[in-house]
């Protein structure tokens, strides 16, 4: 008798690491390349923190952020080629790229009340993802899918990281490499020591140091790696 063949169960990839070591860059090609969805979940800390100002709440008021956190709708499409971001329906992908959501940003993501909610909601789509799905952040192996088939944690020197952010800076806002440098580090600091599911490499996560890759080794290296997981499943 012909048996069906075994469908393949969906892929959960977690990307974890601090700014500028290249998860957004690397995430979005990878799941291109191996047809999964993609969850930028720095972008809905970035939605939320945009909200806040938005409505003139007061951003280091942690109170007052946990009273308004269930207000907005956050929404994320999930597709690697053209990601989406919208609160209230409302595309926010430009907005919460400025420097001053950017510098509010650990604040409000260091609130329990947003951390709950938006890890349910990261949940959810994961979830809800048939194919599989990348999920990129700083808790995703440690809180949010601990259970994740593979985690990566990418980290690249400090020097790296800013000259990379301040590429993309230039020409709009500050281009200083000591100024990005130094609010990097200072948000690595904030988000590395909140109480609350801070940016930590899972004990079994795979490190790769981008340092001294360009950006198509560290999507090889990554791909090889999701392969290799499906290769034993
Ligand atoms: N290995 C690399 N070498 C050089 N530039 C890189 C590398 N990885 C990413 N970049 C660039 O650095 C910037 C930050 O990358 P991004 O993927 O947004 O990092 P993250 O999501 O970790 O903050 C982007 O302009 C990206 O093109
Ligand atoms: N899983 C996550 C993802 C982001 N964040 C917060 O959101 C901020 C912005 O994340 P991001 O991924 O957009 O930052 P960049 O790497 O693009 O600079 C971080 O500095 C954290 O404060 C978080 O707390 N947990």
């Amino acid at each position: 008798m012909e048996t069906a063949p075994r469908p393949v169960p969906a892929i959960i990839v977690a990307i974890d690491g601090p700014s500028g070591t290249g998860k957004s860059s690397t995430s979005k090609a990878v799941a291109t390349a191996l047809g999964l969805r993609y969850l930028d979940t720095g972008a809905q800390y970035r939605a939320i923190t945009w909200w806040m100002v938005e409505n003139g709440i007061d951003t280091a008021d942690a109170e007052a952020v946990a009273d308004a956190a269930a207000k907005p709708e956050i929404v994320s499409g999930t597709d690697p080629l053209a990601p989406t971001i919208t609160v209230d329906g409302i595309d926010v992908s430009g907005p919460i790229r400025t420097q001053e959501v950017t510098s509010k940003v650990s604040a409000v993501s260091a609130v329990p009340r947003v951390r709950t909610l938006i890890t349910e909601l990261q949940r959810s789509i994961a979830a809800g993802a048939e194919g599989g799905i990348l999920v990129e952040g700083r808790d995703i192996g440690t809180t949010v899918l601990p259970d994740a088939d593979l985690k990566v944690f990418l980290t690249a020197s400090p020097e790296a990281r800013a000259a990379r952010r301040s590429g993309e800076l230039k020409g709009k806002e500050a281009t200083d490499l000591t100024a990005t440098r130094e609010a990097l580090l200072r948000r690595d600091a904030a988000d590395s020591g909140r109480k609350t599911s801070p940016l930590a490499k899972a004990e079994d996560a795979v490190e790769v140091d981008t340092s001294d890759l360009t950006l198509q080794q560290v999507i090889e290296c990554v791909v090889t790696l999701v392969e290799e997981k499906r290769a034993l499943r």
